[in-house]
């Protein structure tokens, strides 16, 4: 699956400017986008998810024009067919892990019952391993299983790739490497392409096949080596 992405924005507030500009291609199941705190990761994943609209661009995913300021395209996030997976995995408090999953569902669920027992979500608290915590709620559960949560909801809608914004900064460290490991797992068996962003250079060891260097709004496509990131200060 091809991404082509070609754009511009530029963000301005109390007197400061702003602008991202990324311009790369990619064939990678496994895109990462490393760089520092404030280089403009998150705007450009918000890009791509339809929550942010670019200045001028094209964003391109399997062929299919999912923002174009030429052609005044501008697809809503849920016409994309990308899972978002925040930072903070943004669980909806006041539902149990079950009902979670399901507010996932394509077509959307939005009120789902305590004890829905659709297919796919079943599927998807079998493939997590969140059978013995489908009736509990978000504040009840481990860091790692908030992330599974978080993941199945995200893959319930059968998206056709996952973006993700820093995925285990909210995790202990020893937690973070297991799940890295689940991750790594999950994503080589469902074939299915990621984007993620990050700091963090384990993530770039782990997933970096395709590295991206995102440096003050600006995205370089260096092909540095994960090595080469590894051994800088
Ligand atoms: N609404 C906004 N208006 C103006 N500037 C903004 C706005 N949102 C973000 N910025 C600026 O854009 C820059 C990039 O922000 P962004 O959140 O994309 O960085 P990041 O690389 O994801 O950082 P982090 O790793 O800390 O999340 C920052 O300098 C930020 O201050």
């Amino acid at each position: 699956m091809t991404l082509k992405v070609d754009l511009r924005k530029t963000l301005a507030a109390a007197g400061r400017h702003f602008t991202l500009e990324a311009n790369f291609t990619s064939d990678s199941q496994r895109i990462v986008i490393y760089g520092e705190s404030g280089a403009g990761k998150s705007m450009l994943l918000k890009a791509l998810a339809g929550l942010l609209t670019p200045d001028q661009g094209r964003i391109e995913l399997a062929g299919r024009c999912l923002y174009g300021h030429a052609e005044r395209i501008n697809l809503a996030p849920q016409q994309r067919q990308l899972a978002y997976l925040f930072q903070d995995y943004a669980l909806f408090p006041h539902l149990n892990v079950r009902q979670n999953i399901a507010f996932g569902l394509q077509g959307g669920w939005r009120n789902p019952p305590r004890d829905v027992a659709h297919e796919t979500v079943r599927h998807w608290l079998d493939r997590l391993e969140l059978d013995g915590v489908a009736g509990q709620m978000p504040d009840q559960l481990s860091g790692g299983q908030r992330q599974r949560v978080a993941l199945a909801r995200a893959l319930a809608a059968a998206p056709r790739a996952l973006l993700l914004d820093e995925p285990f900064a909210a995790l202990d460290p020893a937690l973070r490497q297991r799940m890295r490991a689940e991750l790594d797992k999950l994503q080589r068996q469902l074939g299915i392409p990621m984007l993620l962003i990050t700091h963090d250079k384990d993530d770039v060891a782990a997933f970096g096949d395709h590295l991206l260097r995102m440096q003050q709004g600006r995205l370089i496509d260096t092909r540095k080596t994960v090595q080469g990131v590894m051994h800088e200060r």
